[in-house]
C-alpha cells in the first residue's frame, strides 16, 4: 500500500509474526484447541485478526496497534499457566514487540 502509516504497521506485523515460531498466536484460538477458551478470554485476539484490521484500514495510531498486540500477549498469559510454552512464548514475545515498537521517532506515527 502507498501509505507509509500502513506499511510502517506491516512491517512491525511481519516482524512480530516472526517470533511467533510456533504460530501459537498467527490464528484465533477455538475451544477445541484450548479447552474453555472462551469462556477465560473476552477479548481474544492474534496476527490474522491484527492483519486483517490493518488491511481494513482500523488502526489510527500506533498505540490502538500496540494495544492489541498487547492483548494478544496478555490473553495467553491469563489463560496458559505461568510454565507452560504458551505462556512463556507471550512473555518472550511481548518484551521483543515492546523493543520493535518503541523507537521513539516512529512512535507518534498516526495515519
Ligand atoms: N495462544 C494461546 O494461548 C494458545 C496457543 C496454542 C495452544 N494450543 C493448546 N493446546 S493451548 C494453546 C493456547
Amino acid at each position: 500500500s502507498s501509505d507509509p502509516f500502513e506499511q510502517l504497521l506491516h512491517y512491525y506485523l511481519t516482524h512480530l509474526e516472526r517470533k511467533d515460531i510456533h504460530k501459537f498466536f498467527h490464528f484465533p484460538i477455538t475451544d477445541m484447541l484450548a479447552p474453555g477458551y472462551s469462556a477465560v478470554v473476552k477479548h481474544p485476539m492474534d496476527f490474522s485478526t491484527m492483519r486483517k484490521k490493518l488491511a481494513r484500514g482500523w488502526y489510527e495510531s500506533l498505540s490502538q496497534f500496540k494495544g492489541d498486540f498487547d492483548l494478544m500477549c496478555s490473553n495467553a498469559m491469563i489463560y496458559n499457566e505461568q510454565d507452560t510454552i504458551y505462556s512463556r512464548f507471550a512473555r518472550k514475545m511481548s518484551r521483543s514487540g515492546a523493543k520493535v515498537m518503541s523507537k521513539e521517532r516512529l512512535s507518534n506515527a498516526r495515519r
